[in-house]
């Protein structure tokens, strides 16, 4: 019941790296949303997988924007993880769960100088609305309920323990800082201790 689809899907990204997603779709996720699950590499067969729960970022995914770490990050997951076998779950939380359009709406006060937290709370949001009940059952569903997670953020593996979720190990992903992007990577530091290294190279 439930996983609904798997689908095998060939991925080519812009710079010519390729591999071999199953995309799994399922029913019945707490929040209705049409959350997807890329299963990479071999990850039945993975001992651990490794888990990435990336949330929805249309203009970092999509269109490349450098305001935020999301293209690359994502592009980087999906090599690392094919690697050893795991699952991308690729989570319809735009804008930390506060949806598109309020996020730009938030970088459009950021202009004025607020940062990323400051302009959520300034349009009526909490800091981070994310809430990862899907993604622990999608994991149930997909038989992963002990994994290895690629993140930084210490919420998203605090949660997924409380919802259940055996995580043996946290792997950081690599540092995407660009001159557009460093500030927000900076509050994601400062605010909700984000284990990202943005000392200059000495
Ligand atoms: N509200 C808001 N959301 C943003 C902003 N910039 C990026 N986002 C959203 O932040 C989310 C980034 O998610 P993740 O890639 O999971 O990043 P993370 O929570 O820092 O965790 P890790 O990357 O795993 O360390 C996406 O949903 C983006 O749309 C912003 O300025 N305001
Ligand atoms: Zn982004």
């Amino acid at each position: 019941m439930p996983v609904r689809t798997r689908v095998t899907v060939p991925l080519e990204f812009p710079d010519g790296y390729r591999t071999t997603a199953e995309v799994v779709t399922f029913n019945g996720l707490s929040d209705g949303k049409e959350h997807l699950a890329l299963a990479l590499g071999d990850a039945a067969g993975a001992e651990l997988p490794l888990v990435r729960l990336h949330s929805e970022c249309m203009t970092g995914d999509v269109f490349g924007s450098q305001r935020c770490d999301c293209g690359p990050q994502l592009r980087e997951a999906v090599e690392r993880i094919a690697e050893v076998g795991g699952y991308l779950l690729y989570l319809r939380q735009e804008g930390r769960g506060i949806g598109l359009y309020a996020k730009l709406d938030a970088y459009a006060l950021q202009e004025q100088g607020m940062d990323t937290y400051e302009a959520n709370r300034a349009l009526g949001h909490a800091d981070d609305e994310r809430e990862y009940t899907a993604a622990a059952q999608m994991l149930e569903a997909l038989g992963a309920e002990a994994v290895e997670l690629l993140t930084n953020n210490p919420d998203k593996s605090r949660q997924l323990r409380e919802l259940g979720v055996d995580v043996r190990a946290v792997r950081p992903t690599g540092v995407h800082a660009s001159p557009a992007n460093v500030r927000y990577l900076q509050a994601k530091v400062t605010h909700t201790q984000h284990t990202i290294d943005l000392a200059p190279a000495s």
